[in-house]
């Protein structure tokens, strides 16, 4: 009797996550890296997804072999190989996730990483102009603030951009700002939202702990706002020449994902997160891309809101942002 109730509760959860589901094909470029295999692992567990297509360089057949074999509902396949493999990953792909490119060493900065990462990326790019223009791209590979306008300029020479469909992930600031500030304010980090703007590098992440609800003093403000636009430093120090965040990014990426995917076909309404888009929020000074809260919807980024009310402490950090992220974009579009 018991053995019956658990199977039938059993078999009721999954009909629901089945029925539940919207189901779609999501693709992870470098899924054999550090972030790669976690963020695949988390993927697995998305009821959104039907199909889980592993590509890296090398490496993917034995991921894909061991994840094929959780029971939940999406088939996996791993593919390697520039030419076909790559396209077969990409064929009918609805989110492309990409964490592929090199991780940084202790003393380096993220912008050390683009000559390396900028050509996998704009390979990458070329790749998916062909062969899913109208996929969902989310960019983790590093420096982000030049990666997005890399991938952006290659969908344009390939007349196939969609702004609304292309995002810089920057849910790890988002994610350790909540962690950070709990761990300050004693509090649940499902409790604490904090609000980051601007890009994903050093002075360029601008966390705006004015609009948490919390007061904090000066002193507070300054260790935080530091802790979180050098905690990326934290961890490379940590893992002392081995990498940076795998874990945490890969727990950041699939939260992101999965509001995407809630978004775009799950039907959810009022899904918002901060984002590194394509945006007008500060286009008048030059910086065309910049993450601010995004409405996503069926089409993607479809809602870009501003800033809101700022306090002059963060307007101060919005100042010392732009400079910077000017240069890293121009950099990535002019590559
Ligand atoms: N956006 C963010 O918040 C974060 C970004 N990152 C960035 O993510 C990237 C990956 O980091 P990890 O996974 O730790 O590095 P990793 O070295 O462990 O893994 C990278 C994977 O990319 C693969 N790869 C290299 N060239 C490729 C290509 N052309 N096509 C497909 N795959 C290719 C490699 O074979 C490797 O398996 C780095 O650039 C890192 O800086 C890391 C943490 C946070
Ligand atoms: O610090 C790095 O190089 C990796 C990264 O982007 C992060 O952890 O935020």
């Amino acid at each position: 009797m018991f053995a019956t109730t658990r199977a039938t509760a059993f078999a009721a959860k999954r009909a629901f996550s089945t029925s539940a589901a919207n189901l779609s094909k999501v693709a992870v470029l470098g899924a054999a890296g550090g972030i790669g295999q976690p963020l695949s692992l988390l993927l697995k567990e998305n009821p959104h997804v039907t199909h889980l297509a592993l590509y890296d360089i090398v490496n993917t057949p034995g991921v894909a072999a061991d994840l094929s074999h959780i029971n939940t509902n999406s088939k996996v396949t791993g593919h390697t190989g520039i030419g076909k493999g790559l396209e077969d990953a990409l064929k009918d792909a609805h989110v492309v996730v990409i964490p592929a490119g090199v991780p940084r060493k202790p003393g380096m900065t993220r912008d050390d990483l683009f000559n390396t990462n900028a050509s996998i990326v704009q390979g990458l790019a070329e790749a998916a102009a062909k062969h899913c223009p109208k996929a969902h791209i989310l960019i983790i590979s590093n420096p982000v603030n030049s990666t997005v306008p890399i991938f952006a300029e290659v969908m344009k020479k390939a007349g196939v951009f969609d702004p609304r469909r292309l995002y810089g992930v920057t849910t790890l600031d988002v994610v350790r700002a909540s962690r950070f500030v709990a761990e300050v304010k004693n509090k649940d980090p499902k409790d604490v939202k904090v609000t980051v703007v601007g890009g994903h590098s050093g002075v360029t992440i601008v966390p705006l702990l004015s609009q948490t609800g919390f007061d904090f003093t000066k002193e507070e403000l300054d260790a935080l706002t530091h802790r979180i636009q050098f905690g990326g430093d934290e961890v490379v120090k940590a893992k002392d020449g081995t990498g940076s965040a795998t874990l945490s990014m890969a727990f950041a990426g699939a939260r992101f994902a999965n509001s995407v995917l809630e978004a775009t076909v799950g039907g959810k309404k009022d899904v918002i997160e901060p984002t590194f888009v394509k945006s007008d929020v500060f286009a008048k000074e030059g910086v065309d891309y910049f993450s601010t809260l995004v409405e996503l919807g069926p089409e993607g980024a479809e809602k870009i809101h501003g800033l809101g009310q700022i306090s002059e402490y963060e307007q101060k950090l919005i100042d010392a942002a732009l400079p910077e992220l000017k240069k890293n974009i121009a950099k990535g579009a002019a590559f």
